[in-house]
């Protein structure tokens, strides 16, 4: 079944040759990964190419997704929007160019995997109207994943969740397994507020409901028709600060040559709020599980309002192989494992590490909690 072309949305033609991109975006946790790996498994989708993009220095995303090829590619100089210009654009380049030159087999399509933070106005921006990349690519549409069971406050305090929900062509409702009919029924009143137009499709265990790959790709040439006019209002201050900046780099070597310091772009507005931080917790020792878990715990209960997002990969006494652990606000997920321990990148050398993603939620706080019953005073790393 293909799925309907939402109003305003024109159909690719069947003449355009360039490379669909989807962006799957949603807020921190909503089970964009989940949701990638469902893809993966699907028929035709072998010649995906994925860009991954996390928030925080401790990638752990790019472990967790079901694909280890040349075509995995983790964005990882930043969050996405703010960094879009340089990571995005230079991995679609070279994926186009080692496509060309045969270093890997072509790519029938991208999915790019934004961070849980991510604004999609500059993604879509860049996919529209970057000369080189609007020339081989095309955006065929932003799906944003929504957590049945955290969105309507995310909704409540995070602008980006807002964006995300309104920029999207579809709606993916995860977790619909752990959420009653009243949640569900509440939460797609709000979505259809913010975005009438989308599909929203529900999603189990990081599976759609109804419509298989197709409901999720074939969304027509990405379009701000059929949604609020704030849509097109984002994407606009996007062209303007793209302008901006671009006004602010000609002048530069100017203001050198006269011998006076370039100029710099006005400041650009902050995309991400300020309360909004991320910091890295080490352990240098295998950890006893049952202490670790009820020190976790203790933290979800005490300061879950505050936690956006947790996510571990961890040494266990006894245990060969890393053990992960995520959680979103106050809940803990099902532990599970990596098949093995990474050979490279900061995780090679087996110590365990906890991601926390926090708003107004000092190191301090979670560190003494940890020390006190984990077995063992954890050390910091740069976040
Ligand atoms: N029960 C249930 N759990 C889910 C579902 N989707 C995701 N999860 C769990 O929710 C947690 C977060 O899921 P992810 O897929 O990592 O979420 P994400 O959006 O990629 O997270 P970030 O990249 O950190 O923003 C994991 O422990 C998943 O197993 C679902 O539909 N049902």
């Amino acid at each position: 079944m293909a799925a309907d072309v939402p109003a305003g949305s024109a159909p690719a033609s069947a003449a355009d040759r360039r490379i669909p991109v989807t962006v799957l975006t949603g807020f921190l946790g909503a089970g964009k990964t989940t949701l990638l790996n469902w893809l993966l498994a699907q028929p035709g989708l072998d010649s995906a190419a994925v860009l991954i993009n996390e928030f925080g220095e401790v990638g752990v995303d790019h472990l967790l997704v079901e694909k280890v090829d040349d075509t995995l590619v983790l964005l990882d100089s930043g969050c996405i929007c703010c960094s879009v210009q340089g990571d995005l654009v230079r991995a679609l380049k070279n994926l186009f160019m080692r496509a060309l030159r045969r270093e890997i087999p072509p790519v029938g399509r991208v999915l790019i995997e934004t961070t849980g933070l991510a604004d999609p106005a500059p993604v879509i921006h860049t996919l529209m109207e970057e000369p080189f990349i609007a020339e081989r690519y095309r955006c065929d549409g932003v799906v944003t994943a929504v957590d049945t069971t955290h969105a309507l406050d995310q909704l409540g305090a995070q602008r980006e969740a807002v964006r995300q929900v309104a920029m999207a062509d579809r709606l993916l409702l995860t977790k619909c397994d752990l959420a009653d009919d009243d949640a569900r029924a509440t939460l797609a009143a709000r979505l259809a507020e913010l975005n009438p137009g989308a599909p929203q499709i529900e999603v189990r265990q990081g599976v759609p409901a109804e419509g298989g790959v197709d409901a999720l790709f074939g969304c027509g040439l990405y379009s701000a028709a059929g949604k609020l006019p704030d849509v097109a209002a984002w994407l606009g201050e996007e062209r303007a600060r793209r302008l901006e900046a671009e006004r602010a780099a000609r002048s530069a070597p100017m203001a050198w040559r006269k011998g006076a310091p370039p100029a710099r772009p006005a400041a650009a507005p902050a995309r991400h709020d300020e309360g909004v931080s991320s910091y890295v917790i080490r352990f240098d020792e295998a950890l006893q599980w049952y202490g670790f878990s009820d020190a976790l715990g203790l933290i979800l209960q005490v300061y879950g309002e505050r936690i956006l997002r947790v996510k571990g990969v961890l040494n266990v006494e006894g245990d060969p192989l890393p053990r992960v652990v995520q959680c979103v606000q106050h809940v803990a997920y099902p532990p599970t494992s990596l098949p093995a321990w990474p050979q490279t990148g900061p995780l090679s050398d087996r110590r365990s590490r906890l991601v926390f993603i926090v708003r107004d939620l000092p190191r301090s706080e979670v560190e003494v909690i940890l020390a006190s019953l984990a077995g063992q005073a954890p050390s910091a790393e740069a976040a």
